[in-house]
């Protein structure tokens, strides 16, 4: 399997050296050249099969020969080791056709898990066989940089740094990538919003002297191993519900638009999906997107669902390329676009592509409380608020004769305020990380600005 660059002019490269070089030489995300179907004798098979078996299967075609067939099962089998769910991703239906995938189980409480521990192991396996060591740098709004932090801790042969906008995630999520003492972890708190991060990280790929000189890795889901685990977890659902063979739609609470990209390869891979339907807090705009054609970056407003306050949302650009007929020129252009005037038009014939298998909707933050407070008094569940944004959005969504699935992404107890005040009950830290609050904290403060980054990452990553 080979993957190419949306933009169309970087080297193509197997999966793993995908996985390792993470941003393409040319700024465009690395997809695979073509999105395998699976064989209905595969699916037949995974009606038998636990999380881990499932994720074999799934990933396989993907993964080309990094890894022999018992080395992968051995790297799957270690990534979901220690779940708090035996399920993994447990399917819990709500009301008459309505279910939530909890994807909250893991180590650091969010769906990012699934994809970190995974791609924590794989890694591992695939540096310790070359004997090379990288510097992971990583943009968060919360959750990914625990989930990466928590993957990579205490490796010899990993500096792991983490930046994250200073004052804008919850007090769990900055303790969760504070609190960590291990020596190649490096959490850096930026004077800006994710976007800016997600801005720094990507110059940081383009600036190849610095890129070469600290063999620079991703772990957002800019690597596309990051958004291949992810996937999995569509075909689980799927399967829990009808056998893989049962037509289902999903309401996917969106930001970077990684997740919901998952379930768009599950869709190409042959799985039975109706709409998938981006959930959006009032950060809007993959909403104005899709619904309107332009994209248009605005100011980023702080929300109760902090993970989600995102403008510029990297993974559309893999759908737009698809929906652009996979033509790198055209998506370079429309990049081009929104470096220079902060926005694009997408062309009516993408905009169509987009619509045939996309739906969106948006929530206002009162919503998104009254949801949180809704979902415990209906269905006896605590969520998180991007989850609530997830379930509010699905309920208008639902055509009652397809099972709607709307994904739990984070634990209630990573945003215990937002949960406390709409349902009086303030959600507990699960006995693993019961004492956070008692930990030290260690956290570099840091200017809004490129290069004061770059010096730091190079002062502190061990050589
Ligand atoms: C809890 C939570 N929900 C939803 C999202 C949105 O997911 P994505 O960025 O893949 O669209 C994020 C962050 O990415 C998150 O941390
Ligand atoms: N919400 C995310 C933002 C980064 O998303 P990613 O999927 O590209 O890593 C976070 O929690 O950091």
């Amino acid at each position: 399997m080979n993957y190419i660059s949306t933009r169309g002019t970087a080297p193509v490269l197997n999966f793993e050296d995908t996985m390792l070089t993470g941003l393409a030489r040319d700024g465009g995300l690395y997809v695979p050249e073509e999105v395998p179907v699976l064989a209905p004798e595969v699916v037949e098979k995974l009606h038998w099969e636990d999380y881990e078996g499932m994720a074999f299967h799934v990933m396989k075609p993907f993964i080309g020969d990094t890894f022999t067939d018992d080395e992968f099962k051995a790297i799957i089998a270690r990534a979901y080791a220690d779940f708090g769910h035996a399920a993994r991703a447990p399917v819990k239906q709500l009301r008459h056709g309505l279910w939530m995938m909890e994807l909250f189980h893991g180590p650091t409480l969010a769906f990012k898990d699934f994809a970190m521990q995974l791609i924590g192991q794989m890694f591992q396996a695939v540096l310790a066989r070359r004997g090379e060591r990288i510097t992971i740098v990583g943009a968060t709004s919360g959750d990914t940089g625990s989930a990466a932090i928590e993957a990579f801790r205490g490796l010899d042969n990993v500096d792991v740094c983490i930046l994250f906008p200073h004052g804008r995630v919850s007090e769990v999520q900055r303790r969760q990538m504070t609190t960590p003492s291990e020596a190649n972890v490096h959490a850096l708190a930026v004077e800006g919003t994710f976007d800016d991060c997600q801005r720094h990280l990507k110059d940081m790929f383009a600036d190849d002297a610095f890129r070469d000189e600290v063999r620079l890795a991703a772990v957002n889901s800019i690597n596309w191993a990051r958004v291949l685990a992810q996937v999995v977890y569509y075909w689980w659902a799927a399967v829990a519900l009808g056998d893989g063979k049962r037509r289902m739609s999903f309401t996917v609470p969106t930001g970077n638009f990684g997740d919901i990209y998952a379930g768009f390869i599950a869709k190409r891979m042959g799985l039975d999906i109706e709409r998938l339907v981006v959930a959006t807090n009032q950060n809007d705009i993959l909403r104005r997107a899709i619904m309107t054609g332009r994209y248009e970056v605005g100011e980023v407003r702080p929300s109760i669902s902090p993970s989600m306050d995102i403008q510029v949302s990297s993974n559309f650009e893999r759908l737009l390329f698809d929906a652009l007929g996979r033509d790198g020129a055209a998506v370079s252009g429309l990049m081009n676009g929104l470096r220079q005037s902060g926005g694009f038009t997408i062309p009516d014939a993408a905009q169509d592509y987009i619509r045939r298998h996309f739906d969106a909707s948006s929530t206002s933050e009162e919503q998104t409380s009254a949801e949180i407070a809704e979902s415990h008094a209906q269905f006896g569940e605590l969520v998180c608020p991007h989850s609530a944004i997830g379930i509010e959005v699905a309920r208008a969504h639902q055509n009652i004769s397809v099972p709607m699935v709307a994904l739990a992404t984070a634990h209630p107890a990573k945003f215990p305020d937002a949960v406390e005040q709409a349902t009086g009950i303030r959600p507990p830290l699960p006995p693993r990380m019961a004492d956070l609050f008692d930990r030290a904290e260690r956290v570099t403060r840091v200017a809004n600005d490129l290069g004061q980054i770059q010096a730091l990452i190079e002062e502190r990553r061990r050589k």
